[in-house]
């Protein structure tokens, strides 16, 4: 392909990752992939090229863009090489006409930037588009942190994450033997921050109630050395398979999966009412706070999107809440950086259940900033994605 050719691909695939983020469809990255299989001509140079444009342009417009052309126009005016290409040539872009519109570049939207807990200042909002390290995380039965600083020695150890190691963007980490023996998960350190604050031991009955595809599940799991029992619930049943053949590379032997049907959790977890020791709800969210991975999430946030997650998360933990035995924690998680989805959420749930207190010694210390009764994690300031993070303990 010509390098024109390139860029009207990249231009056509922008076209439909925006619509697909207006209507809430498939995620850019599931989008990419389709328009590569596609055009089969493609060799993996043109892939490479077309992939950077496409993300250059989403991690400059700061929200869906009335079109492909618009978002590719706004890279192209801060990068003259690829201005040179909108030239008309067979297969590539057409020339610029003088009054073309230009889609807006920035962070994200002023009214979505007020949203953000009033902690984070102007000077944060750059690293939360910047590319993310490479983080893992020991499986402590398999192994410790040495035997990773013996595998990647260009990594370093994470802060506060006694399991963690850091390594640059895309190293091929899962690509080593160790990964398929089991000796280390792909975890931001955020992940594992909110893991360990759960303050969970062994013997311990623990309920993960987003559990996913278990990433949080399997650390709770290494951290209570295999010796607790874990429920992991989810409503998506995709994401919950995948948890069993991961906890067996994991050697993780105690963790249960339970499919939950939307709006009939409560009853579904009967058996569990007032019996867990700990309950961990890494709740549905903006994931305002992993842009730098997923930069396209800022265009989907819509405020009708946001109602629906924060209502989710209101009836999420007080479902939660139910389940936890007297004297026992709720760790309260999301990824998201907007106050409504945290620290509100938060001070809301402690108003509908007096007798609950929130703990201030979740984190290690020099990690995440006290915001209202939770705390706040953020790329800028903790090296991490950004996170709201809240214990909260049950009335005895
Ligand atoms: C942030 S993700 C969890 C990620 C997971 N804990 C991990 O570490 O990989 C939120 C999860 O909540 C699940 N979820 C959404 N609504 C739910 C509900 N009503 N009950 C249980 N899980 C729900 C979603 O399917 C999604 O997997």
């Amino acid at each position: 392909m010509t390098p024109a050719a390139r860029l009207q691909t990249a231009i056509e695939i922008l076209d439909a990752i925006a619509a697909a983020a207006r209507e809430g469809g498939a995620p850019a990255d599931t989008i990419f992939a389709g328009a590569m299989r596609a055009r089969r001509y493609a060799g993996s140079k043109d892939r490479r090229a077309i992939r950077s444009h496409v993300y250059d342009a989403i991690r400059l417009v700061r929200s869906a863009p009335p079109s492909g052309r618009a978002a590719m126009l706004a890279l192209a005016d801060r990068d003259p090489a690829l201005a040179a290409l909108f030239d008309g040539s067979p297969y590539g872009p057409a020339p610029v006409a003088s009054d073309e519109a230009r889609a807006e570049t920035g962070l994200a939207s002023p009214a979505l930037i007020d949203l953000f807990d009033p902690l984070i200042g102007a000077d944060e909002t750059e690293a939360m588009l910047a590319r993310a390290p490479l983080d893992l995380r020991t499986n402590r039965p398999a192994g410790t942190r040495d035997d990773l600083a013996a595998l990647f020695p260009e990594g370093q150890a994470i802060a506060g994450a006694p399991d963690g190691w850091r390594l640059p963007p895309e190293t091929a980490a899962v690509q080593n033997p160790a990964y398929a023996e089991g000796r280390f998960e792909v975890q931001d350190a955020a992940s594992q921050y909110a893991s360990s604050a759960l303050d969970a031991a062994p013997d311990m009955a623990i309920v993960d109630l987003c559990a996913g595809g278990g990433g949080k599940t399997l650390a709770i799991a290494s951290l209570t050395a295999d010796r607790a029992d874990i429920l992991a619930c989810d409503v998506n049943r995709a994401r919950l398979r995948q948890l069993p053949p991961r906890a067996e590379r994991a050697s993780a032997t105690r963790i249960a999966t339970r499919l939950l049907d939307p709006g009939k959790e409560a009853a579904m977890l009967a058996d569990w009412q007032g019996r867990a020791t700990r309950v961990f709800i890494d709740a549905p969210c903006s994931g305002s706070g992993t842009w730098r991975r997923s930069p396209e999430l800022r265009w989907r946030l819509t405020p009708a999107r946001l109602d629906r997650h924060v209502a989710d998360q209101a009836r999420l933990v007080d479902i939660g809440a139910d389940l936890v035995a007297p004297g026992g924690k709720l760790l309260y998680a999301v990824c998201s950086i907007i106050a409504r989805e945290g620290r509100a959420q938060v001070d809301e749930f402690l108003n509908r259940h007096p007798g609950w207190t929130a703990d201030d010694d979740m984190l290690p210390a020099g990690i995440g900033r006290a915001a209202g009764r939770g705390f706040l994690l953020t790329p800028a300031r903790d090296g991490c994605d950004g996170f709201f993070l809240a214990r909260l303990t049950a009335p005895c």
